[in-house]
């Protein structure tokens, strides 16, 4: 995974309203992978400037990476007044991310990203900020692939569902049937360019039994995370995630035994009534790098 900062693979990305002062702390104890102050959306008009005035004082003073959390903002879309000054703030604040809202053609992306180095060779930054991009409407997930793959710096896309329906006019339905176009393409589309790939949001914070049953469909299309409003919800990706004692044993075994096997010039061989090849192993390597991550091992 491409990360300035924080070497881990991304399940959760916190957002954060970027003028809720008292949040930015908590975060530290609720250890998402990724927080992603939001000055788009969530902040209101009159409170646009005052809301990038508090993230970078408070981003120059705590160092989210000690405690492993990558950290991004939310910025608003190139077409707005915020924009330039939003992206100067990204720069000054120190910030591992950027995601972009509401992509829909390359050329606005580059616009963005030419901005991005302006401020970042003015203010000397030492590294490079990476980009999230949101598709959020029919145009941007039709444009996917495009927009995706035109810069290295580019590390990961999601899909904004709240938008998304607005745009397409659809409703909810039980299952977000009305989301399966678009999921399954923004998975290709992640998974050939190797990107991580983000699901929507799931705006009931109480709900547990209903965010663990679209979790766990959503892992099972393809999708490394979710974007995420509660901590609460962080927890639940966890224990989702978590490999179990015995799994994380399985997985252990079978890579010795491959491990053997290749020694013995032996491709395929079988384990405990099971065919293993590369791409099994492979399979069961996800599961131990996990584990070591999650601190298992
Ligand atoms: C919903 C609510 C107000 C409820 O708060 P409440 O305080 O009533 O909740 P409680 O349960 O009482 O909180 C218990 C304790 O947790 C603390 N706590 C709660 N949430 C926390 C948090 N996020 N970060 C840190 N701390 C938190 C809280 O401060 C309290 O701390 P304490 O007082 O110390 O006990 C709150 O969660 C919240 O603001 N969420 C983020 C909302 C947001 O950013 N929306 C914009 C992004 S979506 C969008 O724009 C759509 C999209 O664009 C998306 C896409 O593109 O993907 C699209 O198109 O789909
Ligand atoms: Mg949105």
């Amino acid at each position: 995974m491409s990360n300035t900062k924080v070497n881990k693979s991304r399940k959760h990305m916190l957002f954060v309203p970027a003028d809720k002062p008292a949040m930015y702390r908590d975060v530290i104890f609720y250890k998402p992978d990724t927080v992603m102050f939001d000055l788009e959306d969530a902040v209101s008009y009159s409170e646009k400037d005052a809301a990038r005035n508090l993230l970078v004082e408070i981003l120059q003073d705590i160092d989210y990476s000690k405690n492993k959390i990558e950290t991004c903002v939310r910025i608003n879309a190139i077409d707005t007044e915020f924009f330039e000054k939003d992206v100067e703030a990204c720069v000054k604040a120190n910030v591992d991310l950027i995601r972009i809202p509401k992509a829909e053609t390359k050329e606005d992306v580059l616009k963005t990203i030419e901005t991005l180095k302006k401020y970042e060779t003015e203010n000397k930054l030492p590294y490079e900020i990476k980009i999230f991009l949101a598709f959020e409407s029919a145009k941007g997930i039709l444009n996917a692939y495009e927009i995706s793959a035109c810069s290295e710096r580019i590390v990961g896309i999601a899909l904004g569902g709240v938008d998304y329906l607005l745009d397409l006019k659809a409703s909810k339905l039980p299952n977000r049937e009305e989301l399966m176009y678009a999921r399954q393409h923004l998975v290709h589309v992640g998974r050939t360019l190797k990107l991580d790939v983000f699901d929507v949001i799931y705006p009931k914070t109480t709900d547990a039994e209903g965010f663990t049953k679209e979790f766990k469909f959503i892992k099972a299309l393809g999708f490394s995370g979710k974007s995420v409003v509660h901590p609460n919800q962080i927890g639940l990706i966890n224990e989702i995630v978590k490999p179990t004692q015995q799994e994380l044993e399985f997985a252990i075994e079978m890579q010795k035994a491959f491990d053997e096997s290749i020694k013995n010039g032996k491709g395929v061989f079988l384990f405990k009534g099971q065919m293993v090849d590369k791409p099994v192993v492979e399979k069961q390597l996800e599961i131990i790098e996990l584990a070591r991550e999650m601190g298992m091992l």
